[in-house]
């Protein structure tokens, strides 16, 4: 099918992920549901998340609309008002976390649907409106289920409809992937809750998927992918292992299940306290040893865990898997260093650790044991693009890479006072525990000698990069470079030259149209180019409880799938050299 999106380069970096009703049945689910997105959009993808209305809704709605007794067009108004719903729920959660996000109703892009509107099938999508929604957005939210009517106004799909929107939006973009996510791990030859016997497959075509999936996808889902030559995969949340619906022999496989991985938490502040929800969020893949915190008897009224101020407590037993939210330098990467001879996997956010000991931390241990996705750009995925593009040749990278720092400049560029700006940026959680570190460029600086160590290869400590206070910068300054046109940045800039890498962390202005002027608040932003001049641009949240966590929180689900073996994930790869720009 001709489509505005059928270029292969875009194509093949976009997903269709649809969430049903099964993976949505509170509201608290969105935080996973972000999470699962989370992790394409940090690869390079970018997706369009398809929802369903929380569980229960739907007939809720149904219920009412029987009891006034209206007609079928009416009842299809009433019932969409679930995936609305859920489409809204969903765009908000995945702005908190700072991916670039936009809800779409369906007349926004032209989604009808003809027939019966209680049963409807989709005919039409407006793709070029798409492909601008996507030009600015790397995650798209579409309502499931409905679409308008060219004669009733509104419509609905049947039940499980929302399979049906996934499916036609793959088949309309030609996106590479449909992922519907569901509450079991793939396709079996029953419900497996009512026979645990039932055999799981690897493989189906789509004639067997109509036999073998009734009750779990719509057939008119499987009807539209064969004709529109999509393939379907069936997974679970969080799962690199799914069942793909496609033309070709059906192919049984059982999965291996290794249970809860064991996890220590150290530390339970700004970010380890959402990486604790996520991690509670997902009994059955972890259990936790008692949460390492100064102060136990503070956390008497939290019943999320088991909570300890001994490290041997919080180690006991040899974790799995090691997550150090502590803050420090030597004290953390000694802790990590002991738990990686050990033969744990560790995941860090710890910038200042992993820039002092970068060679200690890598020494020795196996490669991939080791993630610190969040150390640098916080929910900005920097790392992962840095280390798909070194190929391409990269030649520079600058960047706003302190969330503190471009807080407390925008605030006096509004006319606050210095201290305000900072106290404020400390509550919200953006600042280090000493945050001279972010206003003298420490930690810019960290995250510098780290980018430089991914990029080029090169041992630049943070002590011999070159910084510049923000504390010379005022309300009155901020104001004065306003009136020109000028706006302060705190921008850690590293190139390659002649072999070696120059590096500096500098306080200046920059003109309002530079790339990096417009980022607000907490956000970071990065402009990597390459060595025939092609850049490439990632824009994010840098700090905060949630973008940090959920960056943690996708290192810490690539461990669990290495460690259980479910392996079969997309990797870093996704980000290509194509998407560099030309200037
Ligand atoms: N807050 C943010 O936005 C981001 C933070 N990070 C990094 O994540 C790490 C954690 O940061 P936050 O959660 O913001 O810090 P935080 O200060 O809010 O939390 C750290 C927690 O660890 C506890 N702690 C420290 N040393 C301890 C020890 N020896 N024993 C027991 N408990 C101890 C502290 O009492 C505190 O509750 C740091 O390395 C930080 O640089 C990285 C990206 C973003
Ligand atoms: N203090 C840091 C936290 C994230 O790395 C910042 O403000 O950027």
């Amino acid at each position: 099918m001709a489509s505005a999106l059928a270029d292969p380069e875009k194509a093949s970096r976009l997903s269709v992920i649809k969430f049903g009703g099964s993976v949505l049945t509170c509201e608290t689910d969105f935080r996973a549901a972000g999470a699962e997105t989370y992790r394409h959009i940090r690869t390079g993808e970018k997706a369009i998340i398809i929802v369903s209305a929380i569980a229960g809704e739907t007939d809720a709605l149904l219920r009412q609309a029987e009891a006034l007794g209206g007609s079928a067009a009416d009842t299809a108004r009433l019932v969409r008002l679930g995936e609305y719903r859920s489409a809204a729920l969903m765009g908000l959660e995945l702005a908190r976390l700072g991916v670039r996000t936009r809800v779409l109703d369906p007349h926004e892009i032209g989604l009808v649907a003809q027939g019966d509107p209680l049963d409807a099938d989709l005919s039409a999508l407006d793709e070029a409106a798409l492909e601008r929604a996507l030009d600015d957005a790397d995650a798209l939210v579409v309502p499931g289920f409905t679409a308008g009517h060219a004669v009733h106004g509104a419509a609905t799909l049947g039940r499980g409809g929302t399979d049906l929107t996934a499916v036609f939006f793959a088949a309309r973009t030609g996106a590479d992937r449909v992922r519907l996510i569901k509450d079991v791990d793939g396709v079996y030859s029953e419900d497996p809750a009512v026979n645990p016997k039932a055999a799981r497959y690897d493989a189906l075509d789509y004639d067997a998927a109509l036999q073998a999936s009734r009750g779990l996808i719509q057939p008119k889902a499987i009807e539209a992918a064969r004709a529109g030559g999509v393939v379907i995969e069936v997974a679970a949340m969080g799962a690199g292992a799914a069942t793909r619906i496609a033309p070709g022999p059906a192919s049984p496989g059982r999965l291996r299940h290794r249970g809860p991985m064991r996890v220590a938490l150290l530390g339970c502040g700004a970010v380890g306290s959402g990486v604790l929800d996520y991690l509670r969020g997902h009994p059955e893949l972890f259990e936790l040893n008692p949460v390492l915190v100064r102060t136990p008897s503070r956390r008497r009224d939290d019943p999320r865990a088991a909570f300890t101020a001994l490290i041997g407590e919080a180690l006991d037993g040899g974790p799995d898997l090691v997550v150090e939210l502590l803050g420090g330098a030597d004290g953390p990467a000694a802790i990590m260093q002991g738990a990686l001879s050990a033969g744990a996997r560790v995941v860090t956010a710890n910038k200042a650790a992993v820039a002092r000991h970068y060679d200690a931390l890598h020494a020795g241990g196996e490669s991939g044991r080791l993630a610190y996705s969040a150390a640098v750009g916080g929910g900005v995925p920097v790392i992962e693009h840095v280390a798909a593009l070194k190929s391409a040749g990269l030649a520079s990278i600058e960047g706003v890479m302190n969330g503190t720092a471009n807080f407390i400049l925008d605030r006096l560029a509004a006319g606050s006072e210095f201290g305000d700006a900072l106290a404020e940026a400390q509550r919200l959680g953006f600042a280090e525990a000493d945050p001279s570190a972010d206003v003298e460029g420490h930690d810019a600086a960290d995250k510098l000698s780290i980018l430089i160590r991914e990029a080029f290869g090169v041992a630049l400590p943070p002590d011999d990069i070159t910084k510049q206070s923000l504390s010379e910068v005022s309300a009155d300054k901020a104001a004065e470079a306003a009136a020109r046109g000028l706006v302060y940045k705190q921008i850690g800039r590293c190139r390659l030259a002649g072999g070696r890498v120059e590096a500096s962390v500098s306080v200046e202005t920059v003109p309002a149209g530079h790339p990096l002027a417009g980022a607000r608040n907490e956000e970071n932003r990065f402009v990597l180019t390459d060595a025939a001049g092609r850049t490439r641009a990632l824009y994010g949240k840098g700090a905060g409880r949630w973008p940090t966590a959920a960056a943690v929180f996708a290192d810490i689900m690539d461990m669990r799938r290495a460690w259980s073996g479910d392996e079969r994930v997309q990797g870093r790869a996704t980000v290509r050299a194509a998407a560099l720009k030309s200037a």
